[in-house]
């Protein structure tokens, strides 16, 4: 049987079907609770996984930009992917989210198989990642923005957007969807602007309102606060918890140390392709292969909170700093 939402149309996304049946949202202090008893071990299971993957691997040439050999990631909670510069983690978000594809390996959505599929295919199941504001789309008004991003997650064709009767119902609840989203965000005003126009802060938050246009399930942000005006980062990190406490599931890639700290129940560390540390936020800081990680690629990165940092670690981190110094002639 076919279920019909309210407008007396039926689903036309399995995002619609999930938002007609009622979801239980467990209380955000249960996901950090079970968390608390999980060991910080390379690929140990989580309480409650809702993204599992497996030998997933890729190459660039001669370059093995990811090698991951198992990873979980908790339902309900906000996770960190950290790593230095080139360790693979966007290309890791993009092979999870349809973007790429893998040389080997599977990976599974609430048990789902998701190996390989077509980020439209992804996304409509519930998994969506953001992207930067490029060119083109910043000479696109915010609401375009909104519209353009539901259609391509819903992968419509443009032979089927011209069917008129189904278009203009479904452009309609788009629009008003894109409304009620962009008002959360406090960008309704900013609607008819060029999306070019929008500051760094704005820029982000309209990033991730167009994600959440699908109505997604997991939601993986790559470098939230890139970009953006140091009094705004606590802005938003409030809408990024915020989506996690409504339910929903937080992977974010960011080299911001401090709003890792701030807002992740999790932290997955990456380095040339392979998962080498994961746990805690205010234990991976400590762990040794994630201080070696950062050695080998990044000199100059800032962990976070230096009281958090194993003094002789420090102390090594210190050395390497001078020495690179002594070597330049400063
Ligand atoms: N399309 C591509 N063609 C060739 N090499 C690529 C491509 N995409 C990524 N790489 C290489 O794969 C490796 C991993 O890159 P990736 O961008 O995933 O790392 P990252 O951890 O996201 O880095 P950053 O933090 O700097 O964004 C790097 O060596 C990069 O140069």
């Amino acid at each position: 049987m076919v279920t019909e939402n309210s407008d007396g149309l039926a689903p036309e996304s399995p995002a619609d079907e999930r938002s007609a049946s009622p979801s239980i949202t467990l209380p955000q202090d249960f996901t950090a609770h079970a968390l608390s008893f999980v060991k910080p071990e390379v690929g140990v299971a989580k309480p409650d996984a809702i993204l599992t993957a497996k030998d997933v691997t890729r190459s660039f040439g001669g370059i093995q930009a990811v090698d991951v050999e198992y990873v979980e990631f908790q339902r309900g909670a906000i996770t960190a992917l950290i790593g230095p510069n080139g360790a693979g983690k966007t290309t890791f978000f993009n092979l999870l989210t349809g973007f790429d594809r893998a040389d080997g390996g599977t990976w599974t959505f609430e048990r789902t198989d998701m190996a390989n599929k077509s980020a439209a295919w992804v996304a409509r199941h519930g998994m969506v990642r953001t992207f930067q504001l490029t060119k083109a789309l910043s000479r696109l008004t915010v609401l375009d923005n909104m519209l353009l991003a539901a259609k391509r997650q819903r992968g419509e064709s443009f032979v089927g957007s011209l069917v008129k009767p189904a278009w203009a119902g479904q452009e309609k609840r788009n629009t008003e969807r894109a409304m009620d989203i962009l008002s959360r965000f406090k960008l309704d005003a900013k609607a008819a602007d060029f999306a070019g126009s929008l500051s760094g802060g704005q820029r982000k938050l309209l990033e991730m309102a167009r994600a959440l246009m699908t109505n997604p399930k997991i939601i993986m942000l790559d470098e939230p606060m890139a970009g953006v005006n140091p009094a705004l980062v606590q802005s938003l990190l409030g809408h990024i918890q915020a989506l996690r406490d409504e339910g929903m599931t937080v992977i974010f890639v960011e080299h911001d140390m401090h709003a890792v700290r701030h807002i992740s129940e999790w932290v997955v560390v990456m380095a040339e392709g392979r998962i080498v540390a994961e746990g805690p936020a205010d234990s991976i800081m400590e762990n040794q292969a994630v201080v070696d990680a950062y050695l080998g690629a990044r000199h100059d990165v800032d962990l976070g909170d230096d009281a958090l940092i194993d003094p002789d670690q420090l102390a090594k981190l210190m050395a390497v700093r001078q020495r690179d110094l002594a070597e330049q002639g400063k």
